[in-house]
C-alpha cells in the first residue's frame, strides 16, 4: 500500500455457495487513478466489485474471505456500517436504474436518508452541484420536476452517477456502465469519467477493450475467477506480460 492508495484487496476469495467465483485476488485501488477490470464473461470482474462494497452481502450463500480496506480500515469488520460504505464507495450499474421519481429527488434521495442537507437551499445547491459534476445541470435545469424516466438512456446513467455523486463518495464503482447506451451516450460517460478522476478514485468493469484503453490508467485482467495480470494500461495493452492476457486482448478468446 502506498499513500496514493484508496482501497486495498488482499488475498480476497469469493463463493457462491460452494460454487468459487474469486480466488486469492490482491490489487490496489488508488486515490487518483481509473482502474479497468476486464476478461471473459463469469471471470469474477462484478463479483470483486460488488466485493468492494459489500453488495454481496444481501446475495444468499455469497460467502467473502481476505481482506478488503478502505483507508487502510477493513470494509469488512463487524463495526463497519454498509449502508455508511456504500455511501463512500458508490456504485453506478450496467442499466441505468434512477429510482420512479423526479430528477431531483433521484439526487436528493441520498443527502435526505444520510442527512447530509441543511434545508432546502443547501438541498437545492447540493442537487445542482451533483447534477453539474455528472454533466447533466444544462440539460435538466429546466425540468427538475420531471420524472427521471423521461430523460434519454445516457441523460438516465449520467443520473444514476450524480445520486452517486451527491453524497460525496471517495471510490465509484462502475458496472459496464455504457453497456446500454449508444455510440454518443458512451462518449459522454467517458468524458465524464476523465473530469471525475483526481477527485474519486474509480473502478470500472468493462467488456469493451477501447474504453479500457481510452480512459483507465492501470487494468486487470481476469480469468475463471484469478486475477491474470495487473498494471499500467499502457502496458497491459501493448505489451501483456501473460499469454492468456494477450490472446483475450487481441480477440483470440473470451
Ligand atoms: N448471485 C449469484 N449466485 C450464484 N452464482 C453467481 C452469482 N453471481 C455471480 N455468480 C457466478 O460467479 C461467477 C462470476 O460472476 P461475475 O458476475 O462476477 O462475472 P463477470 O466477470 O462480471 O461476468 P460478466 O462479464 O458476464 O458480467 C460466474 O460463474 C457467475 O455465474
Amino acid at each position: 500500500m502506498t499513500a496514493g492508495t484508496k482501497m486495498t484487496v488482499r488475498d480476497v476469495s469469493v463463493w457462491y455457495g460452494a460454487k468459487p467465483a474469486l480466488s486469492n485476488v490482491s490489487l490496489d485501488i488508488e486515490r487518483e487513478e481509473v482502474i479497468a477490470l476486464i476478461g471473459p464473461s463469469g471471470c469474477g470482474k462484478s463479483t470483486l466489485l460488488r466485493t468492494l462494497n459489500r453488495l454481496n452481502d444481501s446475495v444468499a450463500g455469497a460467502r467473502v474471505q481476505g481482506l478488503v480496506t478502505l483507508d487502510g480500515e477493513d470494509v469488512y469488520a463487524p463495526a463497519t456500517d454498509p449502508v455508511a460504505l456504500r455511501a463512500r464507495v458508490g456504485m453506478v450499474f450496467q442499466a441505468p436504474n434512477p429510482f420512479p421519481k423526479t430528477i431531483r429527488e433521484n439526487v436528493a434521495y441520498g443527502l435526505r436518508i444520510h442527512g447530509l442537507a441543511r434545508g432546502r437551499a443547501d438541498l437545492d445547491a447540493q442537487v445542482e452541484r451533483a447534477l453539474t459534476r455528472a454533466g447533466l445541470w444544462a440539460e435538466v435545469r429546466d425540468r427538475l420536476g420531471d420524472p427521471a424516466l423521461s430523460l434519454s438512456g445516457g441523460q438516465q446513467q449520467r443520473l444514476c452517477i450524480a445520486r452517486a455523486l451527491a453524497v460525496e463518495p471517495e471510490v465509484i464503482l462502475m458496472d459496464e456502465p455504457c453497456s446500454a447506451l449508444d455510440p454518443i451516450g458512451t462518449a459522454r460517460i467517458e468524458e465524464l469519467i476523465g473530469d471525475l478522476r483526481g477527485r474519486y478514485a474509480i473502478c470500472i468493469v468493462t467488456h469493451n477493450m477501447q474504453q479500457a484503453a481510452r480512459v483507465s490508467q492501470r487494468t486487470a485482467f481476469f480469468d475463471a475467477g484469478r486475477l491474470i495480470e495487473y498494471g499500467a494500461t499502457s502496458e497491459l495493452f501493448t505489451n501483456p506480460r501473460e499469454t492468456r492476457t494477450r490472446d483475450y486482448i487481441t480477440g483470440r478468446y473470451g
